[in-house]
């Protein structure tokens, strides 16, 4: 019997292993059994009165008695073998998601004891293979083992046994030096300090020091009425591709052959890569296929964006935006999706570009930015309806601009006519001086350029940087905008002819005959010198890049789009 006013909460610790239990033998760590009887000896983890007086199984102990009254009582399931977590994989994780649902009523959380090495892998896996989580489900480990004199074991199973038994937190989270992740946002960044985890973009969900404070505004929402489903159908096939400046085509193809079904690209920056047509052969080859490919950045921090050519010459080829995931997310939704046996590869596709474990954070302006549907722009539209004083056709003359940009952006036509509607100038540029016409042949999008041209919009403005929109299809290779736009009587600026010689000579170097066909169609001079005074087919020809070279020699013939 608790004594009167004591709750007592019930968690399962699952120990699998890792740094945190393990002993020194011949000179090297290895995982050790029975980290019961270590914490047997640890007061903070064992009160031995408790137990005796409630006669406790031999697999379970109690914790002291919190300020709050709470009485944390805790069964270890010890795994036989234990593991270094560099030796786990997608079974392991599995079994670890059956051992919690098999579990899953008697228990109020669950605590799973893990190797800090891929610790991040496993609670990206874990938080897509538990779908409807109701429960706590936290993973810890340690750099030191818990049974040394000065080990941060003690503090992070310690805390994460006060937080899965005094919080519900529906979601696969990750404990470490007083931090509470969410499980699919973190990475291991340090092999030796006590604060090896960070969760570059999402801030803690709770953070524990005098006081615990809980992030409720990021805590995923449960799932109500609906049972904890474990997916174990895991795609195997799956893995990471980290590119590195000159990597070679060869080697891109030979790692995307089957069976390989779906790869996470680990690109540079927002999302750039090489941007040679033999290795974007190698890509798209891979995605008519049917490979799955996600784009994520190799940068700590950050998202992928579509801010440049050489990451638009890459969306362009069927690779999906990996937003702000870490590879280890990615990884693990990869796995995840492209399981799931009853959506086909459009649905799997799709999925991918969802957030759905709070892996990624939502691109509001992405997502839902259209007059008609968007409650924010909705009420703006009905604002602009309602009232027509002076003064509000001012306010409207200052949103239009940055509205149609961003619907331009996502190729949004019937937001644009909305705009239209109330009397926006679609000409009008945005605070950067950039027009819809430049956002919407930025993305290649076909109709909403017709849109724009057909209601007048100056096919020849320049934004801030003094680009055109001509130059901004040209640098997407959208050669259908560029077809569109030149018909409307777009021409380059001249100071863009101008530094077009450099830039072709750098794709004739690279061996890029769809980005030369690009300029060649916007009206650039294929023969124009680079800053060094060598031409295009020059520097073709000292690369060896024979087809550019062919290309190069009679453009008109070799040009077919
Ligand atoms: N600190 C650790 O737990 C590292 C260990 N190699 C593991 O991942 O199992």
């Amino acid at each position: 019997m608790a004594r009167s006013g004591e709750h007592v909460r019930r968690l399962l610790a699952i120990y699998t292993g890792g740094t945190i239990g393990m002993r020194n033998r011949e000179g090297v760590l290895v995982p050790e059994s029975n980290l019961l009887t270590t914490l047997r000896k640890l007061p903070m983890f064992n009160d031995e009165e408790y137990s005796r007086e409630h006669q406790l199984q031999d697999d379970t102990l109690a914790l002291p008695l919190t300020n709050q009254n709470q009485r944390i009582i805790y069964t270890i399931l010890e795994y036989d073998p234990l593991f270094d977590s560099s030796d786990m994989t997608i079974n392991e994780w599995i079994r670890i998601a059956q051992d919690i649902e098999r579990n899953y009523e008697q228990y109020f959380g669950f605590v799973v004891i893990h190797g800090t090495d891929t610790m991040a892998f496993a609670s990206s896996m874990l938080s897509f293979i538990l779908g409807n989580l109701q429960k706590t489900v936290i993973l810890t480990g340690a750099q030191v083992p818990i049974h040394t004199l000065w080990n941060d074991g003690q503090e992070n199973l310690l805390g994460s046994l006060l937080m899965a038994g005094q919080y519900v937190i529906p979601e696969v989270c990750l404990f470490f030096q007083n931090q509470l992740y969410r499980g699919n946002r973190v990475t291991k960044v340090d092999s030796r300090r006590f604060s090896a985890f960070c969760s570059p973009n999402l801030s803690p969900l709770a953070t524990v020091g005098v006081d615990i404070i809980v992030n409720h505004k990021i805590m995923l929402k449960a799932s109500m009425n609906k049972q904890l489903m474990v997916h174990s159908n895991m795609e195997r096939n799956v893995g990471v591709l980290r590119l590195y400046p000159g990597i070679s085509a060869a080697l891109v193809r030979a790692f995307l052959q089957p069976p390989m079904k779906g790869v996470v690209m680990e690109t540079f920056g927002t999302g750039n890569g090489p941007t040679n047509s033999d290795l974007l052969s190698a890509l798209k080859e891979a995605t008519e296929r049917g490979m799955v490919i996600v784009n994520c950045t190799q940068c700590l921090q950050g998202s992928v964006t579509s801010d440049y050519a050489a990451g638009m010459a890459i969306s362009d080829i069927g690779i999906i935006s990996g937003s702000d995931m870490t590879s280890e997310a990615a990884l693990a939704k990869l796995s995840y999706v492209l399981g799931r046996e009853d959506l086909t590869l459009k649905d799997k596709k799709e999925l991918l570009t969802k957030n759905l474990r709070g892996e990624m954070t939502p691109q509001p302006e992405r997502v839902q930015l259209s007059l008609r549907n968007s409650k924010f722009a909705q009420l703006i539209t009905n604002f602009l309806y309602l009232n027509c004083s002076q003064d509000l056709d001012a306010v409207r003359d200052s949103l239009t601009p940055t509205l149609a940009c961003a619907a331009a952006r996502m190729g949004d036509v019937e937001a644009l006519e909305a705009i239209i509607e109330l009397g926006g100038d679609l000409s009008e540029s945005d605070f950067d001086g950039r027009t819809p016409l430049h956002m919407a042949a930025r993305g290649g999008h076909v109709d909403a350029v017709q849109c724009l041209l057909s209601h007048g919009a100056n096919v020849n403005s320049l934004d801030g940087d003094r680009s055109s929109p001509l130059l901004m299809a040209v640098k997407g290779r959208h050669k259908d905008v560029i077809f569109l736009l030149r018909d409307a009587g777009a021409q380059l600026s001249p100071p863009e002819l101008q530094d077009a010689g450099t830039e072709l000579c750098r794709l004739a170097a690279s061996g890029d005959r769809d980005g030369l066909i690009a300029w060649q169609r916007a009206g650039a001079d294929l023969f124009q010198t680079g800053y060094d005074g060598q031409t295009p087919l020059q520097v073709a020809e000292d690369a060896g890049n024979q087809e550019v070279v062919n290309f190069l020699k009679s453009p008109w013939d070799g040009g077919q789009v």
